[in-house]
Formats: structure tokens, sequence, C-alpha cells
């Protein structure tokens, strides 16, 4: 808006560093103040109301002043109207103020006539865009010919260097989403588990989780457009569709991070071309970083709580600390005497980890795999994905010299874990040592059982007095708990968590958008998959009640209770799965049970499990229901599947839950069945599973399922 002052001896000299805002409807107002030959004067940056105003201070009485924009040169012109006290909440207006400014001028009085507020029909269009401009940039990234590019499970995935256009476009709809939901948004450079030629991209939503799925079908969008002018047109149509014009505040931002990959710097550079090419919105470098930190970061930015990388490291010891204070007297010394030693996927773990361990002196754990010359490339032969889908040792792991010790796996960016240990070769039948997994289904049992412990104290029950399902808490009710798992998860643990822990557990489709929304519905809601990610969340409701009754309560069983479920919420991060807060909670409850991980391994028995992927010319010719357990299209598929299970379920006497179909959105992925995308095609006129070319191709079926 433009400053009506003459130029003068004070003219546009600033007079307040502090940004001025104010609420105005469900918009806010931002602006500078300075002083101008008429008085002090406040130039908003942008103003989406359904009135549009200016502001201005009136310097010796204190009052804030709000006025339409002139059509003459002279706003004071205009009939007075009632200054407001800056004390005052504006209420007469649909206006508040969230922030009042010192006051440090005073200049004459501005005005002889205050002026007044004038509503308009409609406002003028404020340009998010400068198209010329936001095509100009665009034409810096062409997409590749040819390329189809499709937001998967949670992002953006695929070869580095086909990937420039998109990382800019997904700067562009992060600040838009920014300036749509009036909050701090994230934009993640990452290939989590993928080879160190790809790379890609995760948006994160204000509230610090993924990217609300109603903007999924923008991404394909933009990253689709064929050309710069398709692109600014796609843009164009998101504005007008979301109504974006009229939301904007100031103080839009995007926080961008990335992992440890090469191609990380570079596409970094289209990321802020992106966020920056929306007017108003800026970008800000968090550098290196694990996703669920940035995720982390985004959460508490927008709750204006500390949300700098050593405030995730304090906050994370700092509960620890608690935990290893709050453990029982009486269990003895921790068994846990050795490091933990962890395989950090040759990726952004191990510095954190590194880190970590320099704020938390107790944590003892030796990092493996970091990354450093000689150690081996990201993600290959490594990581958590690899454990978990292998089943072997990760290279850098001895099965002789590291049998029976404790360890476990990140994946390249940190956000999945899995523990394991390698049982020693005379406790095996094979000849080569095994594998023991305690993946993100044994995580969420091992949460779950202290979790029922804790709530187990706060009911005032002993320990021992069994499965207390949606607990009864004198003082707050009844919390509803459950676990959420998906398709993938083991049988076994679905069980244990049922009949042993008493609770309830949901299912979702695959991916922690879908486990993180059922989630939040209870008032503990414990998500894990089985590949490691997951976390633990708590409901304001309850932490608010848990908070009260940690510091109120008396000393005694349920105050220490209390202050172990809020440490475990300040430590669990409460935006994403995260592998570093997972390592803490862990051996949190480790000491707190005294277990050895053979211990903790021995709450179940797996189920025997294996799992295949094939690649699909099109993946979208599948469509799945029961969150993906069952095939719903080709529609003769599942009959068939039905029909082949039952099949080897007679030949092999196998359980039926080691044969359910689990089928994937991101890729095809049967636990199971395997088949191809010809095969699927050819279904009505031959297909028979058993004898397919694909089958044979491999060491065969039944052996397959047998490993
Ligand atoms: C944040 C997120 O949704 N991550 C997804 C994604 O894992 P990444 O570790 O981010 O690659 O793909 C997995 C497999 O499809 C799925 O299990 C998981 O939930």
């Amino acid at each position: 808006m433009r400053a009506a002052g003459r130029r003068g001896q004070h003219a546009r000299s600033p007079v307040y560093a502090p940004p001025l805002v104010a609420r105005v409807g469900d918009g806010r107002l931002t602006g500078s103040v300075s002083r101008g030959s008429r008085g002090v004067r406040v130039h908003t940056q942008r103003i989406n109301l359904s009135m549009c105003v200016s502001v201005c201070f009136h310097p010796q009485t204190l009052m804030w002043c709000v006025r339409s924009p002139s059509p003459s040169p002279s706003p004071c012109a205009s009939p007075a109207a009632t200054p407001l006290p800056l004390t005052h909440s504006l209420c007469s207006f649909p206006y508040r103020l969230v922030s009042s400014i010192p006051f440090l001028c005073s200049a004459p009085l501005p005005c002889s006539a205050p002026p007044r507020c004038l509503p308009m029909a409609t406002p003028p269009p404020i340009p998010l865009l400068d198209t010329a401009s936001l095509r100009q940039a665009a034409l810096r990234f062409p997409p590749p010919a040819g390329v189809k590019f499709s937001y998967g499970t949670a992002g953006f995935r695929t070869d580095a260097a086909l990937l420039p256009s998109t990382i800019f476009r997904m700067g562009v709809l992060a600040a838009l989403r920014s300036i749509c939901t009036q909050g701090i948004t994230g934009l993640m450079l990452t290939a989590s588990h993928n080879p160190v030629h790809e790379n890609g991209v995760k948006l994160v939503d204000p509230s610090g989780g993924m990217l609300a799925v109603s903007w999924e079908s923008y991404s394909d969008l933009l990253a689709n457009a064929p050309d710069a002018d398709n692109f600014v047109q796609a843009v164009e149509d998101i504005i007008r569709n979301e109504k974006i014009q009229e939301r904007g505040k100031s103080g839009e931002k995007v926080l961008l991070g990335r992992d440890t990959r090469p191609s990380g710097q570079s596409l970094l550079e289209a990321a802020f071309k992106g966020v920056e090419a929306v007017r108003g919105v800026e970008a800000q470098d968090m550098g290196i970083l694990t996703t669920p930190q940035l995720h982390w970061m985004v959460r508490c930015i927008n709750k204006r709580v500390p949300a700098t990388e050593s405030d995730y490291f304090r906050t994370l010891s700092k509960a620890f600390s608690t935990l290893s204070d709050l453990r029982p007297s009486g269990l003895g010394e921790c068994t846990d005497h050795e490091n933990l030693i962890v395989d950090a996927a040759n990726g952004v773990g191990a510095d954190k980890l590194f880190q970590l361990q320099k704020v938390t002196p107790s944590l003892r754990v030796q990092v493996r795999n970091s990354g450093l010359e000689g150690e081996g490339l990201l993600n290959d032969g490594v990581g958590a994905d690899f454990v978990q889908k292998e089943k072997i040792p990760p290279r850098g792991f001895d099965a002789s010299s590291d049998s029976s010790k404790r360890c476990a796996s990140l994946d390249g960016d940190a956000d999945r874990l899995v523990y394991f240990y390698i049982s020693p070769m005379e406790q095996t039948d094979a000849t080569s040592a095994c594998l023991q997994l305690l993946d993100g289904d044994k995580i969420a049992t091992l949460f779950s059982s202290y979790i029922m412990d804790q709530l187990q104290i706060l009911r005032g029950k002993s320990l021992l007095s069994g499965a207390i399902p949606n607990t009864e808490i004198p003082g707050f009710g009844t919390v509803k708990v459950a676990v959420i798992q998906t398709a993938y998860a083991n049988g076994a643990s679905t069980k244990y968590i049922k009949q042993v822990l008493g609770l309830e557990v949901a299912l979702t489709p695959t991916g922690v958008k879908h486990l993180h929304k059922r989630a939040a519905q209870y008032d503990v809601g414990i998500y894990f998959e089985a590949n490691g990610h997951g976390t633990i969340l708590f409901s304001d409701n309850f932490l608010q009640w848990l908070h009260d009754a940690a510091s109120l309560e008396e000393e005694g069983q349920r105050k220490q209770a209390a202050r172990r479920l809020v440490a475990v919420s300040e430590m669990v991060n409460q935006a994403v799965g995260d592998a570093l807060s997972s390592i803490l909670m862990v051996e949190s409850v480790l000491r707190y049970r005294n277990w050895s991980l053979q211990q903790w391994n021995a709450l179940y028995t797996d189920l025997p499990s294996r799992q295949l992927k094939v690649t699909v010319a099109d993946r979208s010719v599948f469509k799945t229901t029961d969150a993906e357990t069952k095939v719903a299209f080709p529609s003769l598929l599942q009959g068939a599947i039905d029909t082949l299970v039952g099949e080897y379920c007679r030949t092999l006497e196998v359980v039926m839950e080691f044969v359910a179909l689990k089928v994937v959105g991101n890729f095809l992925c049967f636990m199971l069945v395997i088949l191809s995308y010809q095969e699927v095609h050819n279904w009505k006129s031959n297909i028979s599973f058993g004898q397919s070319r694909e089958v044979r191709g491999r060491k065969g079926f039944c052996e397959a399922i047998r490993n």
C-alpha cells in the first residue's frame, strides 16, 4: 500500500524494527511503521480481507485507526471515525490486535480528522504471482521429456537428474500451501531408503505432518505440466480453486531441509527458486537434517515453541534423562552394559546420532556405516529397509564377532528404525548365522506394553492384573488407547497386542499419513509399520491431564507414571516417526524392564513370512480394498489368489496368516503371490499363478514362501 505522507525531513524513515501484526477477520495484517510528514504510518504489506484497509498510528494518542485506501491523495479528508486505543480489542471491527508494538515516536498527530473504515464490495486482487517472472523462473527448470511424475506414498522419488523441475514446482506448491494454511510449511529433499543416485521431496504441513492428501493431486498437476505456460496456468488454477488470493498474510515461510545425498545441494537451489517465485513467501534453509527433524521443527515453529536443531536434541535428551531418573528402584543394574551398535545406512542419521550423544552422555551408542570415506554408499547393503527385507546383517557387521550384540538400523533419512541381533551359529539349525529381527511390530508391542503399565499405575491397579482395554483413570475418565498397524504387520504381533495387552488394533493403508491420522483419534495412539516407521501420539486433552497430574499429584507411583508419560510425549516425535527418538524410547523401556534384546524378542514369535516385490508397467491398474488386504480390481484376481492360497495351504500345510495377501499402492507388493503386469492383462484367457513364467523364473514359488 502506498504511503500517504509527503516526502519531507522524516519521510519514510523507519521508526520500529518489530513487525506490526493485527488480525483482521480471518486474515492477518502485517506492516512496517515509518514516520512521514503527516505522522507515523503503518505500511501494510498484504491485505486479503473482505474490506481493504490501511492502518495508521496516531503517535500522541497511542491510537490506531483503520481506513480504506483513499481514492484521493488525502485520506484525512475522509469523514471522522473514532480512533481505537492500542490496547482496545478493536472488536467494533472484526479486528483483534495480536501483537502490540512499543511506542517510540512522538510526532504530531497526523490528521485533523481521523480516517474512517469503509467496507468495499470487492477487494482488489492482490497478486501473489508475477506471472511473467514465475514463467521465466519455470523456464530455467524444464521438465524432462517423457517422464510421468506421480506423488507416491510420501512424495516424489526418482533419479535425481530428473528432479529439478519437480523440486522447483514443489517449492511453489509449498509456498502456496503456506499462504493457504497461514502457517509455515516444510520441504524435505530426500529419497529415504532408495539408492544414492535417486532423490525426492516430501512436503510438510504446518501441523508437522505430511502434506494434506487433498493437495497431492495438485502436486501431480504441477509436476506433470508439460511446459512453463501450462505450469503457470496450473498454479493460477490452484490459487483460484483454494481461494488463496483471499487468505494471505505475511510471515509465510517454507523451511527447507535435505539429507546427505550429493544431489541435495543443487536441488535445494531449485526449491529456493520455487518458494521465492511466490510473492512474499520466504524460504529458510535449515541445512542437512533427518526427515523427522524437519517435521519436528515445522510443528514447533507453528506452535511458537523453540524449534532449532539444538532445541530438538535438548528436548529429546532431557526427556531421556527424566525417564532414566524414573527407572523403578529395585531392578538392579541395567543389563545393557554394552553399547548399542547402530547401522546408520551411510546416511544423515550418523552425524545426528553423534550430536545426540554429545548432549546425552548416558546413551551408549557406537555408530557404523556413518557414510565416511570407505564405509560404502548410502542404503547400499545397509540400513533398516535392507535388514528388514533381507533379514541378513548389513555391511560392516560380522556374523561371528557381532553375534548376540545389541544392534539397530536406521534408513537413509532416519525415519525408520529396526533392532536386531545375530544368533550365535551353534544356536541355529542353519549353517549360517541367523539374524533376529525386532521390527516395527516388535517396537510397537514394546511401547504399548510400557504405556499400558503406566496407565495401570495411574489407574491404581497392580501391573499383574491383566489386560485393561480403554483404561478408566480416576480423575480423567476413559483413556482411549489403540495400536495402528498396516496389512504388513505380522499376525503374531496383532494377536499379542489384542490378546495379551488387551488393546484395540486398527488397520490402515500403508503410509504414515494414514496411520498418523488414525492414531490421532485416540488419547494414546501407538502407530508402527513393520518397516520401522512409527511413533506415539497423545491427545491434547490427556496430555494436559498428565501435566497436571505430574505436578499436582502427591509423591508416589501415580505421580511417577504421569511424569513418565509426559517425558515420553516430549521424547517421541509427535509429528512423524523418528528413528532417533525411537532409539531413546526403546532404550528407556529396555532399561525400565531390565531386558536384553533376546528377552524383548521372546514376547511373541513372528509367523514366518516373506515379502516379494514385483515391478509392473502401471501400478495404477491395481485397486485394493480393506486396508490393502484385498484386490478390488482386476476383479477376478482376488478369487484366483484365494484359490492359489488355498492350494498352497493344502500342499504345504502353511497357516493362513502366513499366506495373507499384502498389496501396497506404491509398487505392487505381494507377500506371497508373484505376477507380472502382462499376466494380469492376459488374466481372463490363461492365467495360472502357479505356472506363470515369473514364478518359474525364480527359485520356485514353493521355495519362495518357505524362506
Ligand atoms: C512418511 C511415509 O509415509 N513413508 C512411507 C514410505 O517410506 P519412506 O521411508 O519414506 O521411503 O514408503 C513406505 C513403503 O511404501 C511406507 O511404509 C512409509 O509409510
